[in-house]
């Protein structure tokens, strides 16, 4: 890199440094404002005051109808200024390998319906289910749960978060999704120092439902067979009759649990399971030094 693209590098860092530092430093002050805002108004605000701006999603209902708030916000930009249309906000989208076909055609159809640019990640050095199986072995989300979930939604995430110099997102989660949820703020500063700006946060599911079917949003065709939130296809289950939650579809014969990983502590959920990829791997070298010692003593035995 030569020096002036170093120099230009470093004060770009500087700046952008400098905006996150003010978000953080006025948090309440931005969230106080933003409280009762409209979806439109918190998009704009995030667009104009945030650098590095990425939109992650797994193209939920909520994800799609922020795609398409960003789409209307960047055409009536593009136009004011009298410059070509460019979708504002790229998408990152962290495919698991386990999604329903239904979900990984909508990222398709919905990243090109809006010109919208998106970086797809996979779990780490993988992009097949059978690569994944081969190195982790099958169902390990039946095994190991919380390194599942880091292994094909956490890592690619925060992978995609160092390579693409991401430093605020917008995510799809809303207050009336539940659990932890349900004291969302519009703008949030996580451990790393990611800040996550959750647009709707104060719509209903029949708010985002009307939005999506009045303006003819691309969404995802499960939602029509009675789904409402949408995951892993070995952990989302229609609603039953009883359930008023929307995710009580989500992980349904397991009590308790209510999020991936994506949205808790990053530094917890890494370090747990490094922790246990390190206890796997010494174990699986012990059990193939025990067989290997085992042939090395049948092989005389035989002989003889
Ligand atoms: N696979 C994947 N890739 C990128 N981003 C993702 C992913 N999974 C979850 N998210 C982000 O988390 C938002 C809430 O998703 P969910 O309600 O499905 O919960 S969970 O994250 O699975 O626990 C979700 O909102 P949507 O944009 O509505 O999908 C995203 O902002």
């Amino acid at each position: 890199m030569t020096l002036s693209n170093q120099i230009a590098q470093s004060s770009k860092q500087a700046e952008e440094e400098a905006k996150i530092r003010h978000v953080i430093n006025n948090l309440e002050a931005i969230n106080r404002k933003l409280s009762e805002a409209d979806p439109t108004e918190i998009i704009e605000w995030a667009i104009d005051n945030l650098p590095s701006l990425y939109q992650t999603t797994a193209f939920g209902i909520t994800g799609c109808i922020t795609v398409d708030m960003i789409s209307r916000i960047s055409e009536q930009r593009a136009v004011k200024q009298g410059v070509p249309v460019q979708h504002l906000v790229p998408l990152i989208f962290v495919d698991t390998l386990y999604h329903f076909p239904q979900t990984l055609d909508l990222a398709h159809k919905a990243a090109k319906h809006y010109n919208a640019e998106m970086y797809t990640y996979y779990p780490p050095g993988t992009k097949t289910v059978r690569e994944f199986e081969d190195k982790w072995g099958p169902q390990l989300w039946e095994k190991d749960e919380e390194t599942y979930d880091y292994l094909v939604k956490v890592e690619p995430a925060r992978r995609s978060y160092e390579e693409l110099g991401v430093r605020a997102v917008f995510t799809g989660r809303r207050r009336s999704q539940g659990a932890d949820r349900a004291s969302l703020k519009a703008v949030e500063v996580d451990e790393t120092g990611l800040v996550k700006v959750n647009a709707l946060m104060n719509w209903s599911f029949g708010q985002v439902d009307t939005y999506a079917k009045n303006n003819a949003v691309p969404y995802n065709e499960l939602l029509d067979l009675g789904y409402k939130s949408i995951g892993d296809w070995h952990s989302t289950s229609l609603p039953g009759a009883g359930d008023s939650g929307e995710r009580s579809g989500r992980w349904k014969d397991k009590a308790g649990k209510t999020e991936c990983g994506l949205h808790k502590d990053y530094f917890k959920m890494k370090n747990l399971a490094e922790k246990k990829l390190r206890e796997a791997e010494l174990a699986r070298k012990d059990e193939a030094r025990d067989k290997a010692a085992e042939a090395a003593t049948a092989t005389p035995a035989a002989a003889a």
